[in-house]
């Protein structure tokens, strides 16, 4: 049986005013839903440690939005894996979309940001998925097999056992455009089917969220998919009423 996550992506918002209101609103919503639903919230860097000072000994996890592939060294705007674990981090996003478009990120860099992220006893939310003309053009398996095949060849199927997958289907990101829980779902079950050819047990265990305009509106059909384990949030993450509602659909369908 997998228990659903519900994660916030806060992008590059907040202020400490806005970080404060937001976790200590999302204590008492995160509480409630711990025993069914895990809750966490993942922050740009420099706001890592006010959340870890906000957020202890609620059930409110925490985790980054990056890592990088070394531990420590001349590499000037870089976070460690064990930096991050140091501030309580539980989980580290490798392989966001904005990351591998903007940061030119490959399949093989995200792979090493998650085995980097393994090693340090972070939990690596692996983002996978597909540009609106890949989509278009049916190409959504193929380029998604790449970036689990990636992670697959450095790391070997067993690292699925400790990560969490995201399918973010692009164009559906910050766009309004949510991927209607078939589409979402078939996809799910798709990459749920190709873990599967390397080792059944790993496939059925592991989480996979759905992220791309998920908000207070579409969760609750999406949570109701049988491979949908739960969702990454950018811009309703940001309101804490929008995300409790979100956490809320996860708990009613867990
Ligand atoms: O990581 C989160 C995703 O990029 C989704 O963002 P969004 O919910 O604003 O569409």
């Amino acid at each position: 049986m997998r228990k659903p996550l519900v994660m916030g992506n806060w992008k590059l918002n907040g202020t400490k005013e806005s970080v404060t209101a937001l976790v200590n609103a999302l204590k008492a919503p995160a509480d409630k839903a711990a025993a069914k639903v895990d809750v966490a919230v993942c922050a740009p860097a420099v706001f890592i440690g006010m959340v870890e000072d906000l957020a202890s000994g609620s059930k409110l996890q925490w985790g980054s939005e990056d890592c990088d592939v070394h531990t420590k060294g001349a590499f000037t705007g870089e976070n460690s894996p064990t930096m991050l674990r140091e501030f309580g981090c539980t989980y580290a996003i490798v392989g966001h979309s904005e990351r591998r478009e903007y940061h030119k990120e490959s399949n093989e860099c995200v792979a090493a940001k998650y085995k980097a992220a393994q090693e340090n006893v972070l939990i690596p939310v692996l983002c996978v998925g597909e540009s609106e003309a890949e989509f278009d053009a049916g190409r959504t398996m193929d380029i998604v097999r790449a970036e689990l095949k990636a992670v697959i060849d450095l790391c070997g199927i067993e690292s699925f056992k400790n990560a969490v997958i995201a399918y973010e289907p692009i164009w559906a990101i910050g766009t309004g455009k949510t991927a209607t829980p078939e589409i979402a779902e078939k996809v799910h079950a798709d990459i749920r089917a190709y873990l599967a050819s390397f080792d059944a047990d790993v496939a059925a265990g592991v989480r996979i969220l759905y992220g791309g305009s998920c908000n207070a509106k579409t969760a609750p059909d999406l949570f109701k998919q049988p491979d949908i384990d739960g969702g990454l949030v950018g811009g309703a993450s940001l309101k804490a009423p929008d995300f409790t509602a979100i956490i809320e659909a996860a708990e009613a369908n867990a």
